[in-house]
């Protein structure tokens, strides 16, 4: 089956460890498919962001959840432009700066907080999908298995410690060598630890394919994933898959 002819409405969940690839992955999957993109990691961000803001205590769960419950969020699901919005402020930027990506653990673990986004998500996954766009690209640590286990497409995306710390590192300090990868391991693999204590993204749940990137850059990894996409609703559909 062309890519060009995969049926709609289509919902394609990806999950992974932090820098495996699937946010800017699955963006650009969006993009060529032309469907919405959903950035889970960024709804925790924001509120990460919004509950730093506002000086709460972010060992006192009970405030943190009713803050994020009262939080106004918008995300942006324009592949192109995948903007996000805390009230009036564009904190597209600011969620992604080291001292967010070194506390968000500590939101994401709480349950009541996980229990808002996710129901926030579900929202957003079935808005797109009713959209003029009929369908959306969806990506997190737990999509594939809770808050979208019915999505078209489930991928689990990996690639190896050493794969992802030496992109993370590029990414944050253009380069990888001992001492950036060093500075890199807290917001990559103790994250990954802390992140894995409420969510299962290691190991594909079962009808989660799984697609290993560590010797992939970044378009093969792009056609991979396509070509998964097409495999899987080729296969449903009941046509062989064009290469
Ligand atoms: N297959 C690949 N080969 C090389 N670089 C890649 C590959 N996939 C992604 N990258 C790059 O690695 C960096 C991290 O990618 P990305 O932010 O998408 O990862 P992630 O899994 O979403 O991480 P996190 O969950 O921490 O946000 C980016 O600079 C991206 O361009
Ligand atoms: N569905 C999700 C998405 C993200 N998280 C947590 C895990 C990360 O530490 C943090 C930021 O995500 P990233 O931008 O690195 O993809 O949010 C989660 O628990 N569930």
């Amino acid at each position: 089956m062309e890519i060009s002819e995969l049926p709609r409405p289509l919902v394609i969940a990806v999950d992974g460890p932090s820098g495996s690839g699937k946010s800017s992955v699955s963006r650009e999957v969006a993009r060529r498919l032309g469907l919405e993109y959903l950035d889970t990691g960024a709804m925790y961000r924001a509120a990460t962001w919004s509950v730093l803001e506002a000086g709460v205590d972010l060992a006192d769960q009970a405030a943190v959840a009713q803050a994020v419950r009262d939080l106004d969020l918008r995300m942006g699901t324009d592949p192109a432009a995948p903007g996000v919005h805390v009230g009036s402020t564009d904190v597209a930027g600011p969620i992604r700066e080291t001292r967010i990506s070194s506390q968000v653990s500590a939101v994401a673990t709480n349950l009541e907080v996980r229990a808002e986004l996710k129901r926030r998500q579900r929202e957003l996954i079935e808005g797109a999908r009713d959209g003029v766009r009929s369908g959306v690209v969806a990506e997190g640590r737990d999509i594939t298995t809770v808050v979208a286990p019915d999505a078209d497409v489930r991928i689990l995306l990996t690639a190896s410690e050493e794969a992802r710390l030496a992109r993370r590192a590029r990414e944050l300090h253009g380069a990888a060598e001992a001492h950036h990868l060093e500075a890199t391991r807290d917001q990559v693999l103790r994250r990954d630890r802390d992140d894995a204590t409420v969510s299962s993204f290691h190991v594909a749940a079962d009808g989660v394919l799984q697609l290993d990137s560590s010797e992939l850059d970044f378009e093969q990894t792009v056609q991979a994933v396509l070509q998964a996409i097409a495999a899987t609703v080729g296969t449903r559909q009941g046509d062989p898959v064009s290469r």
